[in-house]
């Protein structure tokens, strides 16, 4: 329908009035989209999500003020998608491509009951030669955020092996009072420890120094519990069989260069995808639907 590129030229272009085009920071093209229920922003660059919020309450995503908003950068905050590595991988970006991409929005789809459906595709000049595969997402903005990521193996004989994660950053009262439930009893590796191969045993996770854990062969549905904001963050996921839960503490938040020095005290990361001996193998022609529901309640 449109790339980030067309977008840049354009200005304010309104989709009947409940998705606007715009430029967003850095003169990247964005989408702001309001519902009855909710607001959200999402970036063409990474097919990004750096914003949502449900009327009357706080943002429900974390987004640095030290964000960069730039050609070839990963935006920091919101859901990046992870794909088709998670992690470090020598002379390529950390994380895979995806997010850094310019991906290319195929259609919006406006719902009778009234949320908003973006369908995003990244386009084959954006995927590296040789591998055939297709990548869409798909976002509904409503009451809650529901996303699909879906991945095409389009090889008449190859299989398609891959990690995929949806990185998504809370907005937090504080990250001293947030308990984190769903993980009791789940394998993880540590990722502060040496990646060694743990079992969580809290009920109720806490954060106090870094966090960096990979629980393995885990469908779970994880819950944030803030106190402060009076709120739990429910993260539900299907075909996920990883959730990934981070916050880099004092020293890693200094040394990263798009990150405010105090900001981890008001964000922490709850990431479902299929990582490591997680990751997943598509035979060829076929499909694997990476699907997470984020919702929020009172928890006066
Ligand atoms: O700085 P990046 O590449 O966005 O990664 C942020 C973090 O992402 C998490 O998913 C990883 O487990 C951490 O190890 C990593 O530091």
């Amino acid at each position: 329908m449109a790339t980030g590129k067309e977008l840049e030229f354009k200005n304010k272009l309104d989709v009947s009035g409940r998705v606007c085009f715009l430029k967003g920071t850095g003169d990247l093209a964005k989408l702001s989209i309001t519902t009855k229920w909710s607001s959200a922003e999402i970036y063409l660059h990474g097919a990004h999500i750096t914003h949502f919020k449900k009327k009357n309450e706080e943002p429900l995503l974390f987004l640095s003020q030290e964000s960069r908003f730039e050609e070839g950068q990963a935006i920091r905050g919101g859901i990046p998608i992870i794909f088709p590595w998670f992690g470090a991988k020598e002379g390529f970006p950390a994380h895979g491509f995806a997010r850094v991409k310019d991906w290319v929005l195929k259609e919006i789809v406006m719902t009778r009951e009234g949320s908003v459906e973006l369908h995003f595709s990244l386009p084959d000049s954006e995927k590296p030669e040789g591998v055939p595969f297709d990548l869409d997402y798909t976002v509904s903005v409503g009451e809650t955020l529901r996303l699909r990521l879906i991945v095409i193996n389009k090889s008449p004989d190859r299989e398609f092996v891959y990690e995929d994660c949806l990185h998504s950053y809370f907005n937090i009262g504080g990250v001293n009072s947030v308990g984190i439930s769903g993980l009791k009893g789940v394998n993880y590796r540590d990722k502060v420890a040496d990646f060694a191969e743990k079992t969580e045993t809290a009920e109720i996770i806490k954060i106090s120094s870094e966090v960096d854990r990979v629980y393995m062969d885990t469908l779970s549905t994880v819950e944030i519990h803030d106190p402060a904001l009076r709120r739990k963050i429910r993260i539900e996921k299907e075909n996920s069989t990883s959730t990934v839960v981070w916050n880099p503490w004092i020293a890693k938040a200094q040394a990263l260069p798009d990150f405010g020095n105090e900001e981890y005290q008001k964000m922490v990361c709850v990431e479902s995808g299929n990582l490591g001996k997680n990751k997943v193998s598509l035979a060829p022609g076929k499909s694997a639907v990476l699907k997470v529901e984020i919702s929020s309640s009172s928890s006066l």
